[in-house]
């Protein structure tokens, strides 16, 4: 069946957030992605009377966290350091955020900022209109097929670094294993695995609170610690992130890795060995985040948990390592991370993107590219970071329609 193809043109009443009690701006800006970096951008905008439209292709806001993590879930930063602009968490909820308390957070500040996004549209492709001088985004409603097209003079990509789980390609003999294999996007607790020999593969902040779970939920647990790690708790994470403001990284890292020294002291004889840089060194330089440790370290130590070095071959239930063990497994879960796709759908991301789907300008200088498209959260520095790409992003385009006012 064709599909029918309504155009859009800066159309007010398609406007869902247009607010009229300031200056009459006309500019129109679209904002795709209804998480976090969404939201706040869309915020902001409002608050300035900036019109704006959020698409959102799943059904509510805030999907990764509705839809897409783990059952016990928590936020690893303090509260201080996890709020979108203009609303600060309520007093009531832990200094760690659990997931639900986050969710009602985000449904709470969309309601009160008037943020109502279009669920069920996936934006399929935006390109510029060099003629126009526009970005024409066409985007598909989901519930009824309708495909239709946006033009807009700003374009703001806030669809995530996690937009896609990462499989990986490099896994000789995986598709010969005949146990359950999950991505951690799509693991929700370890009930279902009591009892069973399970490997989680990728020791992020996934794989390393996954396992903690499986020990928990009485499964035979085992990961894979392919790289080296920093391991830290989570205030040692807050002490670094409030020191990092006043200090330069190389001294707030020597003070966080000595505090991680005594508290952790050698991990290595249990296959995990520290980077040489310091841990807020690390993650600038690589965007790797330390591992945030609520209990994993201590199950390993005690050989709750297995660690085992990169795979070397997966054949049928056996799964060879690196150190030359090989152990049978029932089940994978795949923590590998995730990528972002932002470059599939927008078509000319050379504006902004690299060839990866990354920023093309260096940090503090990455969220604006040209002609107009701008992105929020693409610089793996979490909420704090969104808070701060939200602000400069919604400021660059409130003057840039000031300017076209005059
Ligand atoms: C398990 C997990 C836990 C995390 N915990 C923390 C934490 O404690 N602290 C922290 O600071 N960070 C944390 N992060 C990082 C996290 O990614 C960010 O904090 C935050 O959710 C990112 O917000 P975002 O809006 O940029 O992206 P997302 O939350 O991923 O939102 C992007 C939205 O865009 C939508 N979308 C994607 N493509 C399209 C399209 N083509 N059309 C329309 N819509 C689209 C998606 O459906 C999604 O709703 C965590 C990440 C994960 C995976
Ligand atoms: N509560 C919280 O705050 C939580 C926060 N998060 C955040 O979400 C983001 C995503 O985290 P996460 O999902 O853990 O993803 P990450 O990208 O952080 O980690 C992926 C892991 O998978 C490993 N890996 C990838 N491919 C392979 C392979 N073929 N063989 C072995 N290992 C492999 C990587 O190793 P290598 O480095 O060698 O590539 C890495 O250890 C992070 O920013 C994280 O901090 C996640 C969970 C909880
Ligand atoms: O949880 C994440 O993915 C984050 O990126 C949060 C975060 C931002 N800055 C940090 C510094 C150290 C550890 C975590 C973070």
């Amino acid at each position: 069946m064709a599909e029918e193809v309504i155009l859009i043109m800066e159309d007010e009443n398609n406007n869902n957030n247009s607010n009229s009690n300031h200056n009459n701006i006309s500019v129109s800006v679209v904002i795709v992605g209804a998480g976090p970096s969404g939201i706040a951008t869309s915020a902001l905008l409002n608050s300035l009377s900036v019109s704006n439209l959020v698409l959102e292709k799943e059904d509510c806001c805030g999907s990764l966290w509705k839809k897409r993590s783990y059952d016990r879930l928590n936020l690893h930063l303090a509260k201080s350091f996890c709020s979108l602009p203009m609303m600060s968490h309520p007093f009531r909820t832990s200094i760690f955020m659990s997931k639900d308390d986050f969710i009602r957070y985000l449904d709470e500040y969309v309601a009160r900022f008037n943020v109502n996004p279009r669920y069920c549209n996936d934006v399929e492709e935006a390109v510029y209109d060099e003629e126009e001088g526009k970005w024409r985004v066409t985007v598909k409603d989901t519930a009824s097929g309708t495909v239709y097209e946006i033009a807009s003079d700003f374009l703001v990509v806030a669809t995530g670094e996690n937009s896609q789980p990462f499989l990986p390609s490099d896994l000789p003999g995986m598709e010969t294993f005949p146990g359950k294999v999950v991505h951690s996007s799509d693991y929700k607790n370890g009930a279902v695995f009591k009892d069973e020999k399970v490997l989680v593969i990728g020791c992020g902040n996934s794989g390393m609170e996954i396992s903690n779970d499986l020990a928990d939920n009485g499964a035979h647990t085992s990961i894979v610690v392919r790289s080296q790690i920093h391991v830290l708790s989570k205030e040692m994470v807050g002490i670094g992130m409030l020191l990092s403001n006043y200090l330069p990284l190389k001294i707030v890292d020597k003070f966080v890795s000595l505090l991680a020294k005594l508290s952790y002291s050698d991990l290595s004889s249990y296959g995990i060995h520290r980077p040489v840089e310091g841990p807020f060194l690390f993650k600038a330089l690589t965007g790797k985040t330390p591992v945030i440790d609520r209990g994993t370290i201590k199950k390993i130590r005690s050989k709750k948990i297995q660690v085992f070095p990169d795979v070397v071959s997966i054949n049928q239930n056996t799964v060879e390592f690196k150190d030359g063990k090989r152990r049978c497994f029932d089940a994978i879960v795949l923590a590998t991370g995730y990528k972002s796709v932002a470059h599939k759908w927008l078509k000319d991301y050379k504006f902004l993107l690299t060839d990866d789907g990354k920023p093309k300008g260096k940090y503090p200088n990455h969220w604006k590219g040209e002609k107009g498209v701008y992105c929020v959260g693409l610089t793996g520095k979490g909420l704090p970071g969104i808070f701060k790409d939200s602000k400069a992003v919604t400021e660059d385009i409130y003057q840039l329609t000031l300017m076209a006012q005059k």
